[in-house]
């Protein structure tokens, strides 16, 4: 049989459902009877891409993250661990929209022919899940695509998003001045375990963290992770019952945490100033929280760690004695702006990009060192490979310089820079407040948050509403922005801007002011224009 009618035989049996889909910030995530037909057609994506990269490795993930069990999700993998390049994602979308099994195979070839991909260069495919009851078939129709061009995925299993994608670039940079690690789970919870134990070297017993696992993949996954640290750290895991498939996200996670500013009811007796963090579904996003002594709930999300970690990076870089490493930091706009104040009153730079982590990461790309953060708990810190060359090389001239310089180096070792890793970013937290000495309320009172709200809108159509200036101003419908700007000029520290979401259906509408009242209602009053 020809290739197109090995795809053709193969994807009749994956019928795509009366849907349209689109290949969005998250790739492509909806409820998952769906999603059959669509992960069988990013299975040839995959291959088409990894041909494209000349046979290099590409992922897929298939999960969705935070949302409720019921939904499922796939995401692409690029070669060094990245999230797909964007241009790619139409090819995605029009794959998956296709309407007949022969009109898959046409667009496949019609790929191939584009691209002049060569028959003799070989796909190779990587793919792992979370832990959904629905993501077994459909690694088994991720299988199927690749299998129909007589290629064996490498199946990771139930990972974390980024194992994976730590797995994809050492794949990819093995046997290079590149290597990122060994391509195994061992090889990064050696890597990572390594490094943390070298950071906590000398300091004094800390009291426990306590990590809501989202009774996601990170619960098992920090379980293991656990038995490499030993006993340089003690971690008590809450909500990690994978087994139980309802109970995935559900009164738990960074997200449940950090929308309804709150603990999770799990987490009955807080003892105050113990640090709680809480993963999301598929651990690649963390936010940190405790209550004080008299048992108010404080949130430690994105912002702060980004801050936490900006801020202990560059002492370290200059108590190594490297001069000229510039640092800087990513925000999009949901950052709190007190957090932008801070890291300017710091003398760093800072940047605003659009919402998702891959505008992010590429801003932080421009730095020798770049910090990036969504404020719900997204983020990684990238080194570019001349400063991790200037860190390696660098000669330090006391015995303070060579402790610092050896941190540092260490801390390149335990972030995750191929995207952001919960497990990572909360061994990275940790040292850091080890080596500060510092209660979560000592960390939380670098700067106070401004009063802030979070409310989404049902739009007839969010298409319409397009935006500029990093989506913090909106360019149509036009006038809406100067009724915006009327509102917001009646408060106080106001600030709200709306556009709209890349992975719902909904607009979103955020506004800051002085008190928690009137951020509320500032966000009312920017919601109402909508209608
Ligand atoms: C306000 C907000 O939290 N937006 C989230 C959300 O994007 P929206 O485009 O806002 O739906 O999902 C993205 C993917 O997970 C995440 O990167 C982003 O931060
Ligand atoms: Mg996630």
């Amino acid at each position: 049989m020809s290739t197109q009618e090995t795809i053709i035989a193969a994807s009749s049996a994956y019928p795509k459902p009366n849907q349209t889909f689109q290949y969005g910030t998250a790739g492509f995530r909806m409820k998952a009877d769906l999603l059959p037909s669509v992960v069988f057609r990013v299975g040839l994506l995959a291959a088409l891409r990894s041909r494209f990269k000349g046979g290099q490795y590409v992922g897929v993930m298939i999960t969705a993250s935070h949302n409720p069990p019921a939904d499922n999700g796939v995401k692409l993998i690029d070669p060094l661990g990245e999230m797909l390049e964007s241009s790619w994602e139409a090819y995605g979308t029009k794959l998956a929209n296709a309407a007949s099994d022969q009109e898959v195979a046409d667009y496949y070839s019609q790929l191939e022919q584009e691209f002049n991909l060569k028959p003799d260069v070989e796909a190779k495919v990587v793919v792992g899940c979370d832990t959904r009851e629905s993501s077994p078939a459909l690694v088994d129709a991720l299988v199927a695509a690749l299998n129909s061009l007589s290629i064996k995925p490498n199946d990771y299993g139930t990972v974390t998003t980024p194992q994976l994608h730590y797995v994809v670039r050492c794949l990819n940079t093995q046997g290079t001045d590149r290597a990122y690690g060994e391509p195994t789970l061992e090889g990064y919870f050696t890597k990572l375990s390594a490094a943390f134990k070298g950071l906590m070297k000398g300091k004094s017993t800390r009291t426990p963290v306590t990590v809501d696992c989202a009774n996601g993949v990170g619960g098992p996954q920090l379980g293991l992770l656990k038995k490499y640290l030993g006993d340089s750290i003690t971690i008590e895991v809450t909500n990690e019952d994978v087994q139980t498939y309802s109970k995935l996200n559900y009164q738990c996670g960074a997200d449940f945490v950090k929308v309804g500013q709150r603990l999770p009811p799990s987490i009955t007796s807080p003892q105050p100033l113990a640090r709680y963090a809480s993963l999301d579904g598929d651990a690649d996003r963390i936010v940190y929280y405790y209550v004080d002594k008299s048992n108010t709930f404080h949130l430690l999300d994105g912002d702060k760690i980004a801050t936490l970690a900006a801020s202990f990076i560059v002492d370290l870089v200059r108590a190594s004695g490297i001069a000229d490493f510039n640092l800087g930091v990513v925000q999009t706009a949901y950052a709190n702006g007190n957090s932008t104040k801070y890291i300017e009153k710091l003398g760093l730079p800072v940047v605003c990009t659009p919402t998702g982590v891959k505008h992010l990461h590429h801003a932080a790309l421009a730095y020798d060192c770049g910090v990036y953060f969504e404020a719900n708990g997204h983020g990684t810190v990238l080194f570019s490979s001349d400063a991790l060359a200037r860190i390696q090389e660098h000669n330090p001239n006391t015995p303070a310089e060579s402790s610092a310089l050896k941190n540092l180096t260490a801390l390149t070792e335990l972030i995750n820079q191929t995207v952001g890793d919960a497990l990572s970013d909360l061994l990275l937290v940790e040292v850091i407040l080890a080596h500060k000495s510092w209660t979560p309320d000592q960390w939380d009172s670098c700067y106070t948050d401004l009063p802030n709200k979070l409310e989404k809108a049902e739009v007839a159509d969010r298409n319409i509403y397009k935006t500029t200036d990093a989506e913090r101003k909106l360019t149509e419908p036009k006038g809406l922005q100067d009724q915006i700007d009327a509102l917001v000029s009646k408060y106080s520290n106001g600030r709200s801007f709306v556009r709209p979401s890349g992975t719902e259906n909904v607009v979103r509408v955020y506004a800051e002011a002085g008190t928690k009242g009137e951020a509320d209602e500032l966000a009312q009053k920017v919601k109402a224009l909508l209608n």
